[in-house]
C-alpha cells in the first residue's frame, strides 16, 4: 500500500532552510534532508544555497542526478510529504511499459506507426519479454556489471523456465514441445522477429558485458551440437544447457590466430577411441564458467570441431578486458585432454563448415542487441539535453546539439530498417539460401551498425561532457557504452573483415555481361 503523505504549503516548507532543519521540494514532493545533508555525496554546502534550502530544487536536482536516485529505498525514506496544490510530473518507469521518448522505441512499437513485419502477437510477446527482463534480469544485471561476478543461478533458472535460453538460438526443432513466454507464441510460429525481440529486450537492461555474460557463449557454442552432434551427444548436452544447468563456450580464437582460422595451433590427435587435445584459446566468452568448450582443433585431415567437457587438463583463467568480467572472458589451456571421438561435431576435417554455419546468425544477433542499445543512447541524450540547463536554457537550444541528435537518430533508424529487411529475408529463406544470399549483407549490416555505434558513442560523450567520463552518476550509461562500443566492431567478426566479405560476396555475383 502506498504511504499517505502530509501536505505542506510552500511557505511552511520555506522555513526549513538551515543546518539541522533542511527541507527541499523535488517534483511536488517534500524531502527532509536535515540529517542526510552531512552524508550527501555532492557535499552539504550545495544544499544550503539560497536557491535550494527550503525551496523548489527540482530543476537543480535533475541537472545533477538521474531520477533513479530518488527511487532508491534509502532516499525514498527522505520524503516526508507533498506540496499543497502541486502534482507530481516525473513518474517512475513501470516494468514492461514502452518509453514515450521519441525514437527510444522502433516505429513498430510507436503509437500511430505501422509495420509490414510485426503482428499483434509480436507486440504481446514483446510486452511479456520486456516485463521479464525489467523485473527479473535488470536488478541482477546492474549488480553483476559492478561486481564482475557471474549472473546468479537463480536468474539463469528463471530464464530457462521461460525458455529464453532456447529462444536465443532462434527458430527450429529445438523449440518443439516448449512453452514460450507462457505460451504467447507457439514453437512453430516462432520466427526471427520474435527472436530479435528477445535480443533487443535483453540489451535494454544489460551492459555490453552483461549481454555476453548472460550465456552468449552458449548461444554461439551450442548450435554446432544441435546441428552437427550425434543423437547421443544431443540428448546429453542440449537438455541440461537449455535448463540452465550447464554452460557452453565457443573456443575458436587463439593468440596465434583469430579471423585466420587456418593458423590455429590447438591440435587433436587420435588415440584409439579418444582425441588427445593440446593447445590454448584466447578471448573465450563465458570461458571462466563454461562446462563445455566447442573447440576448433587442427587434426591430421585439416580442421575439426570437438566438444570438450571441462575435466582433467582443462584450465581457464580470467582475462581482464575493457568491459566487466561478468562476461567471463577467458584464456583456456588444454593439456593432453582426452575426449571420446563421439564428441566430434560434424565430419573430421570439415570443421570450417561447422564454424561458418553459425556466423550469420551470430552477427545478426549482435546487430539486434547493438541497435537496441543505441536507441537507449538516444533516449539518454534526449533526456539529458532537455533537462540540462546551460546559460539559462536547455542544451537542446543549441543547434550543435540538435545536429548531433539528428545524426544519431538517422544512424539508428537506417540500422533498424536494414536489420528488419534482412530479418524478413531470414524468415523466408532456407538455410542454404541464407548462406548464399545473406552472408554478405549481414557482414555489411554488422559493420554499418558497429561503426554507427562508435560514432553515436562519440556524439553522446560530447553531449554529456565530463559526465560521460565517470562510471557513476548522470552519464554512467554513456560512459559504459563509449568504453564498450568497440566490442561490437570486433566480436563475431572484425569490421574490416566483414565489410570486405560483403563486397567479395557481391563481386562473386557480378555478371560477366555487365559492362559500362
Ligand atoms: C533527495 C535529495 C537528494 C538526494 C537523495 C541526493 C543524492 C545524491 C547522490 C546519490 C549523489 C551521487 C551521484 C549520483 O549517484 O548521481 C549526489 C550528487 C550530487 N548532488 Fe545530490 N541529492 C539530493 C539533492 C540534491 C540537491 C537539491 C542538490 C542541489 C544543488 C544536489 C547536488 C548534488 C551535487 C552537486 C552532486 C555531485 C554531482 C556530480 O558529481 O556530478 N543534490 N546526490
Amino acid at each position: 500500500m502506498s504511504k499517505v503523505f502530509k501536505e505542506y504549503t510552500v511557505e511552511e516548507i520555506g522555513k526549513h532552510n538551515k543546518e539541522g532543519d533542511l527541507w527541499v521540494i523535488i517534483d511536488a514532493k517534500v524531502y527532509d534532508l536535515s540529517r542526510f545533508a552531512s552524508m550527501h555525496p555532492g557535499g552539504s554546502s550545495v544544499l544550503f544555497a539560497d536557491s535550494i534550502a527550503g525551496k523548489d530544487a527540482t530543476q537543480a536536482f535533475f541537472g545533477l542526478h538521474k531520477h533513479e536516485v530518488l527511487l532508491r529505498p534509502q532516499y525514498q525514506r527522505l520524503q516526508i510529504g507533498t506540496v499543497a496544490g502541486q502534482v507530481e510530473k516525473i513518474k517512475a518507469p513501470v516494468p514492461g511499459e514502452l518509453s514515450k521518448v521519441p525514437y527510444a522505441e522502433p516505429t513498430w512499437l510507436s503509437k500511430g506507426y505501422y509495420s509490414p513485419y510485426y503482428t499483434e502477437k509480436h507486440r504481446k510477446f514483446q510486452t511479456a519479454v520486456r516485463y521479464f527482463f525489467e523485473t527479473v534480469v535488470a536488478p541482477e544485471s546492474k549488480k553483476c556489471e559492478d561486481s564482475g561476478k557471474k549472473i546468479s543461478q537463480e536468474v539463469v533458472d528463471k530464464m530457462a523456465e521461460a525458455n529464453i535460453i532456447a529462444m536465443r538460438l532462434g527458430p527450429g526443432k529445438h523449440l518443439r514441445g516448449r512453452t514460450l513466454m507462457g505460451g504467447i507464441v507457439k514453437p512453430e510460429e516462432f520466427d526471427y522477429f520474435y527472436e530479435g525481440i528477445v535480443h533487443a529486450e535483453l540489451a535494454r537492461v544489460s551492459s555490453r558485458a552483461v549481454v555476453d555474460g548472460l550465456l552468449a557463449g552458449l548461444v554461439i557454442g551450442l548450435p554446432p551440437v544441435l546441428n552437427f552432434g550425434s543423437k547421443e551427444l544431443y540428448d546429453q548436452v542440449v537438455p541440461e544447457t537449455f535448463a540452465g544447468k550447464k554452460y557452453v563456450a565457443l573456443a575458436i580464437t587463439e593468440a596465434f590466430a583469430g579471423s585466420d582460422v587456418s593458423g590455429l595451433q590447438t591440435t587433436a590427435v587420435r588415440d584409439g577411441d579418444e582425441w588427445v587435445i593440446t593447445g590454448t584459446k584466447k578471448w573465450i566468452t563465458n570461458g571462466t564458467f563454461a562446462d563445455y568448450f566447442t573447440t576448433g582443433c587442427k587434426t591430421e585431415d585439416g580442421f575439426t570441431v570437438i566438444l570438450i567437457p571441462r575435466g582433467p587438463g582443462v584450465e581457464t583463467k580470467q582475462i581482464k578486458t575493457a568491459y566487466s568480467s561478468v562476461a567471463g572472458t577467458a584464456y583456456v589451456t588444454f593439456d593432453k585432454v582426452r575426449v571420446p571421438v563421439g564428441y566430434t561435431l560434424g565430419k573430421v576435417g570439415m570443421g570450417m563448415q561447422v564454424i561458418l554455419s553459425n556466423f550469420n546468425h551470430e552477427r545478426w544477433m549482435v546487430c539486434c542487441t547493438s541497435v537496441s542499445t543505441q536507441r537507449l543512447v538516444i533516449e539518454e541524450c534526449l533526456k539529458w539535453a532537455t533537462q540540462r540547463i546551460v546559460f539559462g536554457k536547455p542544451l537542446t537550444n543549441l543547434a550543435v546539439i540538435r545536429s548531433k541528435l539528428a545524426m544519431m537518430i538517422s544512424r539508428v533508424e537506417t540500422s533498424q530498417n536494414w536489420l528488419e529487411s534482412i530479418t524478413y529475408q531470414m524468415c523466408n529463406m532456407n538455410y542454404a539460401e541464407q548462406s548464399d544470399k545473406l552472408a554478405g549483407p549481414i557482414g555489411l549490416l554488422k559493420t554499418h551498425i558497429s561503426k554507427s555505434g562508435r560514432e553515436n558513442a562519440e556524439e553522446a560523450v560530447q553531449i554529456f561532457g565530463g559526465r560521460a567520463l565517470t562510471v557513476t552518476g548522470m552519464g554512467k550509461f554513456i560512459e559504459n557504452f563509449h568504453r564498450t562500443s568497440g566490442f561490437d566492431a570486433i566480436l563475431a567478426g572484425a569490421e574490416d573483415v566483414l565489410s570486405d566479405l560483403g563486397v567479395r560476396q557481391a563481386l562473386k555475383k557480378m555478371p560477366a555481361e555487365a559492362k559500362l
